[in-house]
């Protein structure tokens, strides 16, 4: 199991750990099963006609963060979302939630927390047909007990966030795809969650208006600051709005990081695969580039920080006729000059 690195950082959100999801008659006997856990999909579906959708999964979700969960159809991402609340029942292993044992929690309270304390919005958005934009956006509060007024008054102060003023009075049927899915993210913020969860909320919409939302989702993590796990099979959708990427196969974890991480040093050929294709330079920072001084090297160029993107450098470090320092909280950390941005620009692997 690939233990999460320890952050000096808040503490977590969500933090999970030594998560299984079996699926079959035989489920609760496969995470304990060295022989069972060894066999392929194929063969664990043959033996014991299971299916592990997740498999010893442990990851931890900081306040704040934009946390991303990637990989093929059927690799588990949603099973694996679908946990964290218990709407589906994990086989094994342990979920935390600000401090609270989920996996102990009764019906009543998993109840209270899945209406006050998690949002989820869904690719095929979910509204109630017959109801108004309004009261498909306040729909969550008056299961809650809210009054009309406050709830027609917080429904309204979200259609305004999401861009929507003007829709509050029209149907479901009479909006665009793009709209709908506002009306979706409207409604999931409409309670104040403490964790918006995305489940392929953009899949079904046509690439301008896919881009549209995942620029509203990043104005809107800006201007609110939740806590989003959003799951994709895009990396490109990932790379620009995760902190970071757990990428899954086969129902495990395969690798989690930031996207540079990701780029930089995959974690095998599969990821290795996934990301071949990026752009290097829009995604990796000086650090990633930088070589260590030597002794004829000019220490009076230009100073950049290593979290800089290689894109946003090149044109400062190629005007420079002295290489650039790359210098953090006043430390000298490397050098970058022409031959390692030309590197990166002309395609070279780095850290493969
Ligand atoms: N209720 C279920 N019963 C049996 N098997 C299931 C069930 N739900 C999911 N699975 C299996 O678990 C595996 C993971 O499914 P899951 O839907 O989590 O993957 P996914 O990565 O979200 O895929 P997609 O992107 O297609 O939604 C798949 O092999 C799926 O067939």
């Amino acid at each position: 199991m690939e233990k999460p690195k320890p952050s000096g950082g808040p503490p977590p959100v969500i933090s999970v750990r030594g998560l299984w999801k079996v699926f079959g008659p035989k489920a609760d006997q496969v995470p304990d099963s060295p022989e069972l856990c060894g066999l392929s999909r194929r063969e664990l579906m043959d033996k014991a006609g299971c299916t592990a959708a997740v498999r010893d999964v442990s990851f931890d979700v900081s306040p704040g963060e934009v946390f991303v969960v990637m990989g093929l159809s059927g690799s588990g991402k949603s099973t694996l979302v679908r946990c964290l609340t218990r709407l589906i029942e994990p086989t094994t292993g342990e979920i935390v939630f600000e401090g609270e044992d989920i996996r102990g929690a009764d019906e009543k309270r998993l109840r209270e927390l899945r209406r006050n304390k998690f949002s989820m919005v869904f690719q095929h958005f979910g509204l109630l047909p017959h109801r108004k934009v309004l009261d498909n956006v306040s729909y969550g509060l008056e299961i809650r007990g809210v009054g009309r007024a406050e709830r027609a008054r917080r429904a309204m102060e979200v259609i305004e966030l999401v861009g929507l003023a003007g829709y509050e009075n029209s149907y479901p049927d009479q909006l665009s795809g793009g709209m709908q899915q506002r009306v979706g993210l409207a409604r999931a913020l409409a309670g104040e969650p403490d964790v918006l969860l995305f489940d392929e909320p953009f899949s079904a919409l046509d690439p301008l208006i896919r881009r549209d939302m995942q620029n509203e989702v990043i104005r809107l993590h800006h201007d609110l600051g939740k806590t989003m796990v959003f799951i994709t099979h895009d990396l490109s959708e990932a790379l620009k709005l995760g902190d970071r990427i757990l990428i899954m196969r086969d129902g495990k974890m395969v690798q989690c990081g930031t996207g540079d991480e990701l780029v930089g040093a995959p974690a095998d050929d599969y990821v290795r695969e996934f990301v071949r294709d990026v752009p290097r330079a829009d995604v990796l920072t000086l650090r990633w580039i930088m070589r260590p001084v030597q002794p004829d090297d000019a220490l009076d160029g230009p100073e950049l920080g290593p979290d800089v993107v290689i894109r946003e450098a090149t044109r400062a470090v190629l005007a420079a006729d002295k290489p650039v320092k790359v210098v953090q909280d006043g430390q000298l950390l490397g050098i970058v000059g022409d031959d390692e941005i030309l590197a990166v620009v002309a395609g070279a692997e780095v850290g493969a």
